[in-house]
């Protein structure tokens, strides 16, 4: 077994490449090689990558796709996703076309709060504790105010602070609970610089801190999106059985967990898509999403359907906590660029944006499953992937593309036409 390394964040990179490559790797040369190959060429891009993160020896670069044709409140857009799973790209674009004739997809923000909380303990008198907070409330504001003073002058900073009794759930345990405004930033490093000033301010010695911290489940910052047509609009054949079909997909995933999963994973093909592009934290947005998607104890689907007679609606309500300034959103080239190509968007556009996305997918996913099986377009997508996973060359590539133009694609499938075409 390899020894501890210590120092390791002191080395070079090329040290640490070295460390690495003899202590893990049987081809040294091979390894270091696949390392270097994704470094950029652009030495001051690559030093720029390389500060993002701690101990970077190279990159991990995702596809960069784009699709076009999205009309979301009468404005046009192409949609950026870095994503790494095939058809999902596809999927957005076919969708986006399909319901920019349509009436195009309307969406608004319904909230836009974000939450922060002290958490701390205490042992003492409840009455007492109520009454040291009401008097030092107008005190924990004042000592943010060298924070919040620019986020005030743009309409945010600190909504409110509120004392939360929950030794119900835990002996003694109390929270400042603490609600932000953080205009067009997402407001992570905003939110705890200010939690950290008020829970200094706010300890005494009855009072032990625990953490301060802002919450990435964010239920006041909502954001909705909806498509609606005639049922009769939505399939060129059956359409009032495939709409029922449709509809029946999304109350299995509001009744069945196991369901609500994968339905609500597709969704987030969209979603993170979209987020990563934008140089957004996708984490903060998938654990508040899901938080969101079990808010009432069971997990349920994002997303929800009514067909009304003849009349179809199809919608997504969902928390993100977004921002179109600050984290890696100005730093990262291509997320720049991103949300230049979304025409520069305030965060509450970003949130419609991205929902738009997120309900585009579970579309594209649902009309797939209750039609012809996801498998017939995903694998159709797919196919590229499996054929050079196989070694095939140009021409046995364009053969084994045409072969299946009009087959079913399954991985088994295209090795046994492949292993025909070696014989
Ligand atoms: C895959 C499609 C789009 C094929 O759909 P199709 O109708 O066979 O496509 P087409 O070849 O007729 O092309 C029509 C349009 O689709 C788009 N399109 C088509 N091909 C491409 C391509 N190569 N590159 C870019 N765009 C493409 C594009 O907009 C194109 O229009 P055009 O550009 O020609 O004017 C369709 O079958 C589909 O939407 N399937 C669903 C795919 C999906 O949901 N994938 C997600 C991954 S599966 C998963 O992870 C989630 C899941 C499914 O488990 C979630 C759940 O269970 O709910
Ligand atoms: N639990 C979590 O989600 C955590 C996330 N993070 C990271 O924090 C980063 C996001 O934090 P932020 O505070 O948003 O970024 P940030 O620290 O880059 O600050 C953004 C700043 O931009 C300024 N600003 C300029 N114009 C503005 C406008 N129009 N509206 C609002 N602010 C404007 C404000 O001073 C604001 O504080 C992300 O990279 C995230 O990954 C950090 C800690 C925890």
């Amino acid at each position: 077994m390899p020894k501890t390394v210590s120092g390791f964040s002191k080395f070079t990179k090329e040290e640490k490449i070295n460390w690495l490559v003899k202590t893990y790797f049987t081809n040294n040369e091979n390894a270091k090689q696949t390392l270097k190959k994704y470094w950029n060429s652009n030495q001051k891009l690559q030093e720029l990558h390389d500060d993002f993160i701690e101990n970077t020896i190279s990159n991990y670069y995702l596809p960069y796709g784009v699709a076009p044709n999205f009309v979301i409140n009468g404005k046009q857009y192409v949609i950026p996703m870095a994503v790494e799973e095939s058809s999902v790209v596809a999927a957005a674009s076919l969708v986006a076309k399909f319901w920019s004739t349509r009436g195009g997809f309307k969406a608004n923000v319904i909230s836009t709060t974000k939450i922060g909380q002290v958490h701390f303990m205490y042992d003492g008198d409840f009455k007492t504790l109520e009454n040291y907070f009401s008097g030092s409330k107008s005190n924990l504001l004042k000592v943010t105010e060298s924070i919040t003073k620019n986020m005030r002058k743009r309409g945010g900073g600190i909504l409110d602070i509120e004392l939360r009794d929950k030794t119900e759930d835990l002996d003694n345990y109390y929270q400042l609970h603490v609600t932000f405004e953080t205009k067009d930033s997402m407001g992570a490093n905003f939110i705890n610089s200010c939690l950290e000033a008020i829970a200094n301010e706010f300890k005494n010695n009855d009072i032990q801190i625990v953490m301060s911290i802002l919450s990435n489940y964010v239920p006041e910052c909502l954001v909705r999106a909806e498509v609606s047509c005639k049922v009769e609009e939505l399939f060129k054949e059956n359409a009032e059985l495939y709409a029922e079909k449709f509809d029946q997909a999304v109350k299995i995933a509001n009744v069945e967990p196991h369901r609500a999963v994968t339905h609500n994973k597709g969704i987030m093909n969209g979603i993170d898509a979209v987020v990563i592009a934008t140089g957004n934290d996708f984490r903060a947005v998938e654990a508040g999403c899901h938080a969101y998607a079990a808010r009432t104890g069971k997990y349920k689907s994002l997303t929800n359907c009514e067909v009304n007679g003849d009349d179809f609606r199809f919608w997504i309500e969902i928390p993100l906590a977004l921002g179109t300034v600050g984290g890696l959103t100005a730093l990262h080239p291509l997320a720049k660029l991103s949300l230049e190509l979304l025409q520069n968007p305030s965060a509450e556009e970003l949130m419609q944006i991205v929902a738009v996305a997120g309900l585009a997918q579970n579309f594209a996913a649902l009309r797939a499953l209750t039609t012809t099986g996801i498998q017939h377009g995903h694998m159709k997508m797919h196919l590229s992937n499996i054929i050079k996973q196989l070694g095939a060359n140009e021409e046995e590539q364009q053969y084994l593309l045409n072969y299946f133009s009009d087959k079913q694609v399954s991985h088994s499938a295209v090795v046994g036409a492949y292993n025909e075409l070696k014989k």
